[in-house]
């Protein structure tokens, strides 16, 4: 898109906007000189006095500079961080209309690209995470150094500016006092901070995870060469922090947005910590996915597992498995499960779950679902239950021709992106109609949706 140079730019200049609704990203809507334009934390129906900061061919955006009107859904911002980091989109929006507008980006969603009988679908309310503040598990800070002090946090939208995150309120207590405990070792040991202007060896990125039931903590620091001056002090310190168990680096020597290099070694303790998802254990190596909105994450399960209805005879498959939770939690209620997941190691994690476990009717293989599932069409490998749950961009065309092929009998989708869900629908409702959209929250104070979509055969 080209950024309108000339004279009379519109940026800069402060304006009077009525927001009209809110937008996917939880930003605010309304028109100024018959463009549209987005501004961040401004809610709907309030009228606004904003600064025009970026002015392109067919929108503006726009800041706010102060409410005129105010919504009577406007709560109090934490105090103390900084608004443009991400990650506290809707912070400024009672939980309630926070509920109200995920429902609504699905509803946009399927609006815009009409998959066959969408006004009939059962939209159903979001579901509220148990935990509004502090629920998520990890943290991934990228870290510099700014006037002797070492900075932890995250970027400003858009920019490449670090803010520091001495507290930031949706992370654990756990995990953001193990970051500004090591934070405050880096600066006594004077460990380097890498920084691509110089190159120096450095530590890049500081990931935090911890476990909710076992309150285990995983540490591991994103570097950019193997050889950290220092590095075996540090970790030697980090182990002794409350709950850490697992101290791990991992090595990523390019300097792309990329944040996870390929290598990832041993410092100290032990390599997994372990999670719980209600009776089932887990064991979650640095690099694996794994919900970050642990109790949560047993609704969404709950409401998985009920819209699949298994049954003994039942095979499933569980695609994009991460490491294996969805497919062990069904294990005990059907004859067998197929899983299949992108990254080695987390299909590691997931074979070992289900030793862990003591099963013997689940395996996982390390593949792209676009390559597996047609893969097992072809074979003949029987499976009448399907779920997926795929990345925010969805389902690969691979994927769906698979699934239109095989027609499983029972299928759920668990989305977490509204876009790809409503574009992949367009291509399953040739088979399948759309039983429920269930939407539940697993991120609080942001824009981000997930929801159990319940597909049966025509
Ligand atoms: C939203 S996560 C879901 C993981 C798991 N079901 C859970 O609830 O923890 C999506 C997973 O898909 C994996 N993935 C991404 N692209 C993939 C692909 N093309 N084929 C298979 N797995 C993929 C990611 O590594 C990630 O573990």
């Amino acid at each position: 898109m080209r950024t309108i140079k000339n004279n009379n730019t519109l940026v800069g200049k402060e304006a009077m906007i009525t927001i009209k609704r809110m937008g996917i990203n939880g930003e605010g809507i309304g028109f100024y000189k018959k463009k549209i334009i987005f501004v961040p934390q401004a809610i709907t129906d309030e009228i606004v006095i904003v600064k025009i900061t970026e002015e392109k061919r067919n929108y503006l955006r726009g800041e706010l500079i102060r409410v005129k009107e105010k919504s009577p859904n406007r709560v109090d911002f934490p105090k103390g961080v900084n608004p443009a980091v991400g990650g506290l989109e809707l912070a400024h929006l009672n939980y309630a209309s926070q509920l109200d507008f995920k429902l609504d980006v699905f509803r946009q969603a399927l609006e815009k690209y009409s998959p066959e009988g969408y006004t009939q679908y059962d939209l159903r309310p979001t579901i509220g995470s148990k935990q509004e503040w502090h629920y998520r598990t990890k943290a991934q800070y990228q870290l510099g150094f700014e006037k002797g002090k070492v900075l932890a946090g995250l970027y400003q939208a858009n920019s490449h500016d670090l803010v520091d995150l001495p507290a930031m309120p949706t992370q654990s207590e756990l995990s953001q006092d193990t970051v500004r405990k090591i934070v405050k070792l880096i600066e006594e040991l004077s460990i380097f901070i890498y920084n691509p202007r110089n190159k120096k060896p450095g530590i890049k990125t500081l990931a935090v995870r911890n476990s909710y039931a076992t309150k285990e903590v995983q540490v591991t620091f994103i570097t950019s060469q193997a050889h950290i001056k220092g590095l075996d002090k540090l970790a030697d310190k980090v182990a002794k922090l409350p709950n850490v168990v697992s101290v791990m680096q991992n090595i990523n020597d390019q300097d792309t947005s990329l944040v996870w290099g390929k290598e990832t070694t041993l410092l100290k303790g032990k390599r997994t910590i372990t999670e719980k998802i209600k009776d089932k254990e887990f064991i979650l190596s640095p690099q694996a996915f794994f919900q970050l909105n642990p109790p949560q994450t047993e609704v969404l399960y709950d409401h998985a597992l009920k819209a699949l209805d298994l049954n003994e005879d039942d095979v499933l498959v569980d695609a994009y498995s991460g490491v294996g939770t969805l497919g062990i939690s069904a294990a005990d209620k059907v004859k067998r499960v197929y899983g299949m997941e992108i990254i080695k190691d987390a299909v590691k994690d997931a074979n070992y779950n289900v030793e862990l476990n003591n099963l013997d009717n689940v395996s996982y293989q390390t593949g792209k679902a676009e390559a597996i599932l047609p893969h097992m069409v072809k074979r003949g490998t029987f499976f009448n239950s399907l779920i997926v749950d795929p990345p925010r961009s969805g389902l690969s065309q691979d994927v769906l021709q698979a699934i239109l092929k095989v027609k499983p009998q029972k299928f759920v989708y668990i989305s977490c992106n509204a876009s790809t869900l409503a574009k992949d629908l367009i291509t399953l409702t040739r088979e399948y109609k759309v039983e429920f959209i269930q939407s539940i929250d697993m991120f609080p104070q942001t824009p981000k949706v997930e929801a159990v979509v319940k597909l049966v055969k025509k």
